[in-house]
């Protein structure tokens, strides 16, 4: 049994490589010609879930990760979400640009975000599981003049999170590796329940 990392994203795939190195179990990426999935739900819960149901078809015996994630604006009635890796064209920076022009005017009060990632598990039994990572903000008004992403455009309001199971300073992304910390705790779990 190995874990199979149900990503087409690179830099995804070696996070979550990091955050499950301690499992005693070969991670394994998918294969280059595997079928890309449609990211058809409206939930990150439902995306990460048709990413490991794909992936499943092929490795039944393996445990699977999938994750999502993106941006929830408040006032835009949590957009971009699900769609904040593609709502439009070019980069991550050219989108970030889009929705510092989207609340031009308001103020920052008005401005409250989220960063949310969810991981998805599926296990060679059937259950399947989930963990969830929150990173809550506000979009700042002020901005660099080269933005590189979305985490220059997001102020940290985390006042109690996990810096020691992090094990480093805080950043806007980390909701991908509080989901990730609690995704290996249920794997580890899982491992010890087959066992005894
Ligand atoms: O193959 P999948 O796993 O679907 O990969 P993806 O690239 O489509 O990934 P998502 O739909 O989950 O979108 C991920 C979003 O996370 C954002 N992001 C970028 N770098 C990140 C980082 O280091 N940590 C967490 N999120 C990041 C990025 O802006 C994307 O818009």
């Amino acid at each position: 049994m190995k874990i199979i990392v149900a990503t087409w994203n690179d830099v995804k795939l070696e996070q979550i490589q990091m955050a499950l190195k301690e499992i005693p179990l070969d991670i394994a990426s998918l294969p280059k010609d595997m079928e890309d999935v449609k990211e058809t739900a409206n939930t990150f819960k439902g995306n990460a879930q048709i990413k490991i149901e794909t992936v499943k078809r092929y490795y039944p015996n393996d445990i699977i990760v999938g994750e999502d994630s993106g941006l929830s604006i408040d006032i835009l009635e949590g957009f971009p979400g699900v769609k904040t890796a593609r709502f439009s064209p070019g980069s991550d920076a050219d989108r970030a640009q889009l929705l510092i022009e989207k609340l031009k005017g308001v103020p920052l009060s008005r401005r409250a975000a989220q960063f949310t990632s969810v991981v998805a598990l599926a296990f060679p039994d059937g259950i399947v599981l989930h963990s969830k990572g929150t990173m809550n903000g506000w979009i700042a008004k002020d901005i660099p003049d080269r933005l590189k992403g979305y985490g220059d455009i997001f102020l940290l309001s985390n006042d109690k999170v996990l810096t020691e199971q992090l094990e480093h300073t805080i950043s806007p992304y980390d909701h991908r590796q509080i989901a990730l910390f609690q995704a290996k705790q249920l794997i580890i779990d899982w491992l010890e329940r087959k066992t005894t």
